[in-house]
């Protein structure tokens, strides 16, 4: 799957405690993050990263494009509810994609505990059936039988709400 990471400064020592917790899970992972929240993760565990850039500078912007296109499985964003930011609108923005595109977002570490051990345990498969639906696997037939275990997402993504090639 892929996850996302970010953490707004006074978050960031609470993101890096968590990911070092649940190291040995995200190394199974693919994992995003904006600059300095990915920078401390790299630094403080062995986990790869791919980095965009901070978040006032486009960061959560770009993120949200991964959103807008379905690739992220999953947003563990530790948000600062007591500091206004300056580029509060770009934030507002991923979570607002992340409603459209119903993707799960944790924002405070007791959430985001409840979703990692729930990707632990398989319940994020039905993922699997987005992802097969995009519009490369469609055109290159890479599409093959997905296993997913039987949730509420699995039953509402009936073949009349999954994604096609137009919608993408
Ligand atoms: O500001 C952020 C998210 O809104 C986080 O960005 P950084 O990880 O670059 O500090």
């Amino acid at each position: 799957m892929n996850v996302a990471f970010v953490a707004h400064d006074h978050k960031k020592d609470e993101m890096i405690q968590f990911v070092i917790a649940y190291q040995s899970l995200f190394e199974k992972h693919t994992l995003f993050a904006t600059g300095t929240t990915g920078g401390l993760i790299m630094t403080n565990t062995n986990l790869d990263i791919v980095r965009f850039m901070s978040g006032p500078l486009g960061g959560d912007q770009q993120i949200g494009a991964m959103v807008a296109k379905n690739e992220l499985d999953l947003l563990i964003f530790f948000r600062d509810p007591l500091v206004a930011q300056p580029h509060e609108p770009d934030i507002t923005a991923l979570l607002r994609l992340c409603d459209v595109y119903g993707i799960p977002v944790a924002t405070n570490m007791a959430t985001a505990e409840l979703l990692v051990h729930a990707l632990e345990r398989g319940d994020f498969s039905w993922r699997e059936v987005i992802h097969q639906c995009r519009p490369t696997n469609i055109a290159h037939r890479k599409i093959k039988p997905v296993e997913t275990k039987v949730t509420a997402q699995t039953e509402y993504l009936s073949d009349a709400n999954l994604p096609t090639a137009e919608s993408q």
